[in-house]
């Protein structure tokens, strides 16, 4: 691969058209045509698309960081687990390096690609998203443990990137399990982040299916302020907030994962019914929290600490020992939660809604995860009202340079 010079210029789509003209000798079009890489004198040439500074409640893309990690949280997403169709690395870098351009445009509020002023194709974009604004859309990409074997690069797979382990209660179904590549689309608007999925996995179409896709949403209260779960609760007041607990728990440290992280993610069903027929009081032991105000039991405050080896004066622990967060937070691991809700109509068989928590959490190492889960276990009161139906994990790429494209440290650990 020829990726000297050429690979770090940026190259508008302009200087790109003018290099392909005629009367340039030894030029060739890459195999992933116009919105990726072409060749041009046997080197590999990036297009590069600059976030625009002007575009309306936009995220950037290119950072240290991938963006809907540590970027404030939208009110929706789209999130889909795909498969892959081909068996080389080269295939996936083309389609890495197709995806960039398209998905600076796409948080830039515009179209995937340059519309085509023939008429009698089908347009280059879909369109839906026409009229409106970037909506803070963010699009974060990971790879899952399957990818490595189907392309044999087993030998770069980080060691940690297996299956999740199964957890006592788990009933998880194949159709949302898995998958190759994920992209979790984020936007202030829906319609945003699913055609930012949509045009994605079209441009790739015959090297891509969709394994499973998730709509999922989260309601801010006016002002501000942690939105609540289809349960009531305040959910997501623990979580990293400064930089150096970011660095502490999301970012990794090493290899060609270094500023990436993991992504996991759980479909869980909440039992609704259930629990709207469970009194405030047992609700609230649930969780270790007052639903009202989301504090701790026994404190004032959403976000005063506690301690959860304090204890009443008849000896019994002020945070109940079953509850959801003495559980979670006697584990001793932390993790950067990122869930939404969702609700899929109703389950076929019971006429119960089909609604939960699209669980997502990012963490420098799957352990984090998995220690908390099986601190959970068959112990905690939450696991009456819940039930775990599907389950990924995904390795995250650092972010990327201008001049560079997605997973390109990946693609340099080869
Ligand atoms: C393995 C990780 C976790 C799963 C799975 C999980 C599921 C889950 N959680 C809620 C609702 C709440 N969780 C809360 C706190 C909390 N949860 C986890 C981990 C998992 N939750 C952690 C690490 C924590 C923080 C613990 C701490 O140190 O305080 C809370 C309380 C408010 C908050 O801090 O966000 C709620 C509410 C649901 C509904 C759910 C599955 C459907
Ligand atoms: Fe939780």
């Amino acid at each position: 691969m020829n990726e000297g010079k050429w690979l770090n210029k940026k190259v508008s789509r302009r200087e790109m058209l003018k290099m392909t003209g005629v009367g340039v000798v030894g030029v060739a079009i890459g195999a992933t045509g116009l919105g990726g890489a072409m060749k041009v004198m046997g080197y590999d040439v990036l297009e590069v698309v600059s976030d625009n500074p002007l575009s309306k409640n936009k995220v950037n893309f290119y950072g240290k960081y991938q963006s809907g990690i540590a970027t404030p949280a939208q009110k929706h997403v789209y999130f889909a687990s795909l498969n892959v169709l081909f068996d080389t690395p080269e295939k996936l870098k083309q389609l890495f390096q197709k995806w960039t351009p398209m998905i600076v445009r796409l948080m830039n509020g515009e179209q995937i690609d340059e519309m085509s002023s023939n008429s009698y194709v089908p347009p280059v974009d879909t369109g839906e998203a026409e009229g409106l604004n970037a909506n803070n859309l963010t699009i974060t990409v990971g790879v899952g443990p399957s990818l490595f074997k189907k392309l044999n690069i087993e030998h770069i797979k980080p060691k940690e990137l297996e299956d999740l382990p199964h957890f006592p209660k788990d009933q998880l179904q194949e159709a949302y399990t898995g998958g190759d590549i994920c992209i979790q689309a984020c936007a202030d608007d829906p319609q945003v982040a699913f055609h930012a999925v949509r045009n994605l996995v079209r441009q790739a179409s015959g090297q891509v299916v969709i394994h499973w896709a998730q709509a999922g949403f989260n309601s801010f209260p006016e002002g501000g302020g942690t939105p609540r779960n289809l349960f009531a609760f305040k959910d997501g007041t623990v979580n990293p907030k400064t930089d150096e607990e970011f660095k502490e728990v999301v970012w990794c440290d090493s290899g060609w994962m270094k500023n990436g992280t993991y992504l996991i993610v759980r479909k869980i069903q909440m039992h609704l019914e259930t629990w709207d027929r469970t009194s405030l009081k047992d609700q609230e032991t649930t969780f270790g929290r007052y639903r009202d105000s989301g504090a701790p039991i026994g404190k004032m405050d959403e976000f005063d600490d506690f301690d959860i080896e304090e204890k009443d004066e008849n000896g019994n622990y002020i945070i109940p020992e079953i509850s959801h967060v003495h559980l979670a937070r006697k584990s001793g691991a932390k993790i950067l939660r990122r869930s939404f809700s969702y609700a899929s109509g109703i389950v076929d068989k019971t006429g119960a809604h089909d609604a939960g928590l699209l669980f997502i959490s990012f963490q420098k190492s799957p352990k984090q995860f998995i220690t908390i889960q099986n601190s959970l276990g068959r112990m905690d009161k939450l696991n009456e009202y819940i039930t775990h139906r599907g389950s990924a994990i995904f390795a995250c790429f650092p972010g990327v340079k201008e001049g560079g494209y997605l997973g390109e440290t990946l693609f340099k650990a080869l």
